[in-house]
């Protein structure tokens, strides 16, 4: 492949402290002459190569996840190139340091790490100026994707203020080849009711009790008709909205733009996909399982609702009798009846189930049914936990679900790695390594009994939202549909290793993502032509090359200077 060219307006400092262009000691000799920088560069011209090695030795100098964090944090402020390029280089290493589980640390302390502002801020106190704002920001700028979080429930450290839409962005990048000099990365400032962060005289966000009701509405409604208005095409990616907000925000807007909520929406996909692959071992079918879901949040939600479709497609179920084979519970136990209006968000009516089914099972004083109860009596094949609670899937727990099922699918999905509702290597050590396992972040393998190892799936939304949204995105498909998120889950399922060897890992893993990505996009870009939401007339067969020239590479190419060139 030939090297491209690129015509920049930038000269000098100008240049060297535009991240997007910046090459730092690989600019050539030739274009330091052009660009005013040979009396700003040390002598030697590096390559791309020399640079990532040197990288690489300065970030293993720092000796905590957090400090290697911060490090790559500055670099990306200081040369995408290199950035992309590094991490690209040791992806399994480094996707943990810039993204989950790391990111919630830094998240959490993001006032006091803070050093350079990123993306988009819009306050709620400023809401005024809020179109001005954007534009500022935008700059004329052409806009694919809008990667948008008001930090109420950043995974399950709760709420944080300001912060995550900036890492979720940097992965559609890594993975998708999302083009990140067109990605806009916003936090809804509509302040916080976490107390730490309000009585924190170094807290950057607005010091406000979060704002809520029809001036929130009012407020996230603004910002969307202006995505529509001045970026008719881009994506809207919703990430880490509250519980009350989030399916709520994606019902509301889905017919108007191109909406997308990962927590609901991406993890009900990749969760369908590595469920796919443990019915493959168990050699089962999706109307066989008995689900119970722990955390009935907007992961919860988005999970059951995405497996039930999936029996109602793949297994020619009715909706009715899918929605029987799935027991959720929340913070007031099972979701069932009598728990009433209060405790049951509207959302979740139709997976509630008849108290009649409970009046044999011991509940506590207040009438309410715990997971150990739950797990006796309904003997789940799969047990899949999004509650933020770290611990819930206790040796009893699991023991007990062990006696129902040969091939317990067990999957503590929540997030960073501290609050897993179990750790793997106990699921497996409980249950004589016959689980299937898969977490919402890392783990290193298991140690079965027989003494092999257990590869432990990463069963994070990571693996497909970049495919799903690039995918949408090249093919300029007006909306993300049902079907397209479907037709990008059962490729991402058609990749599982344990398809090949039943022994093998539940999900590809994501030293592989950049490729499972790219199958997961030409599904997503192929169901989107085939059923007319795309707004291309391709043929089947050009699609994948026509993704393949969207992606953005992580490589310099030649630059010209040009006094009318890009900026
Ligand atoms: N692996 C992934 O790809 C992935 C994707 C999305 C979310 N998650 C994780 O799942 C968790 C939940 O995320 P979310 O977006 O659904 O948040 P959420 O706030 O919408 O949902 C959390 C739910 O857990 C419930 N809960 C709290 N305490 C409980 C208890 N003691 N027992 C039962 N339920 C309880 C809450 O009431 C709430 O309904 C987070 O840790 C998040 O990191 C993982
Ligand atoms: O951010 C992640 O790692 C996955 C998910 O979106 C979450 O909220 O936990
Ligand atoms: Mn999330």
């Amino acid at each position: 492949m030939s090297e491209p060219t690129f015509r920049v307006a930038l000269r000098g400092d100008g240049i060297l402290n535009n991240p997007r262009w910046n090459k730092g000691t690989a600019f050539s000799a030739i274009e330091r002459g052009a660009f005013g920088l040979t009396g700003r560069l040390p002598f030697r011209v590096n390559s791309l190569d020399e640079q990532c090695e040197r990288a690489y030795n300065q970030l293993l100098m720092r000796e905590t996840p957090l400090r290697k964090n911060t490090f790559l944090q500055s670099m990306k402020e200081q040369n995408w190139v290199l950035y992309y390029s590094l991490i690209g280089r040791h992806l399994k290493e480094l996707i943990p340091i810039i993204y989950t589980p790391t990111e919630a640390e830094a998240i959490s302390k993001y006032s006091h790490l803070f050093r350079r502002s990123e993306g988009l801020y819009l306050n709620f106190s400023n809401q005024n100026s809020m179109e001005q704002d954007l534009l500022e920001q935008s700059g004329g700028r052409e806009i694919d994707l809008v990667v948008v979080s008001d930090a109420e429930a950043i995974l399950g450290i709760g709420d944080q203020g300001v912060g995550i839409s900036v890492a979720k962005a940097v992965i559609y990048t890594l993975l998708a080849g999302m083009d990140p000099s067109k990605t806009l990365c916003v936090t809804l400032d509509v302040g916080t009711d976490n107390e730490n962060l309000l009585n924190d005289r170094l807290y950057v966000g607005w010091p406000h009790r979060r704002v809520r009701g029809a001036d929130y509405d009012q407020f996230v409604d603004n910002f969307v008709q202006l995505v529509r208005k001045h970026h008719p095409h881009s994506l809207l990616h919703f990430e880490d909205f509250g519980v009350s907000n989030a399916k709520r925000l994606l019902d509301l807007y889905h017919d108007q733009h191109a909406v997308f909520n990962d927590d609901v929406q991406g993890t009900g996909a990749v969760t369908l996909a590595c469920i796919m692959s443990a019915i493959g071992v168990t050699k089962s079918r999706l109307a066989d399982q008995r689900i119970v879901i722990y955390g009935a949040g907007s992961a919860g939600l988005g999970i059951a609702r995405q497996l039930r479709d999936g029996m109602v497609t793949i297994d020619k179920v009715s909706p009715k009798d899918a929605n029987r084979h799935f027991w959720l519970l929340d913070r007031y136990g099972l979701i069932k009846e009598s728990l009433g209006p209060d405790k049951i968000r509207p959302d979740l009516r139709e997976f509630v189930r008849p108290d009649s089914e409970w009046a044999d099972v011991r509940a506590n004083e207040s009438g309410e049914v715990g997971l150990l109860e739950v797990v006796k009596k309904v003997r789940p094949t799969i047990l899949i936990g999004c509650s933020t609670q770290a611990g819930a899937f206790t040796e009893e727990i699991v023991r007990e679900m062990a006696k129902g099922t040969e091939r317990p699918i067990i999957l503590p999905l929540s997030n960073p790695s501290s609050l897993h509702e179990v750790k793997p290597q106990d699921a497996n050590d409980w249950t004589d390594g016959k689980a299937l396992l898969a977490t919402g972040s890392p783990f290193p393998p298991c140690k079965q009994p027989n003494g092999k190892e257990y590869k432990v799936a990463e069963c994070n939304n990571a693996l497909i939202y970049p495919g799903l949204g690039f995918g949408a995105m090249v093919a300029k498909s007006r909306c993300l549909t049902d079907t397209m998120i479907i037709a990008g889950t059962r490729r991402l399922a058609s990749l599982a290793p344990a398809l090949k060897d039943p022994d093998d890992a539940l999900l590809p893993d994501f030293g592989d993502a950049p490729a499972v990505s790219f199958e997961v996009a030409v599904a997503v870009a192929e169901q989107a032509v085939e059923e007319g939401s795309a707004d291309v007339d391709w043929k089947k067969e050009e699609i994948r090359d026509r993704l393949r020239v969207k992606q953005w590479k992580a490589v310099y190419g030649k630059y010209i200077y040009d006094p009318n060139g890009e900026r």
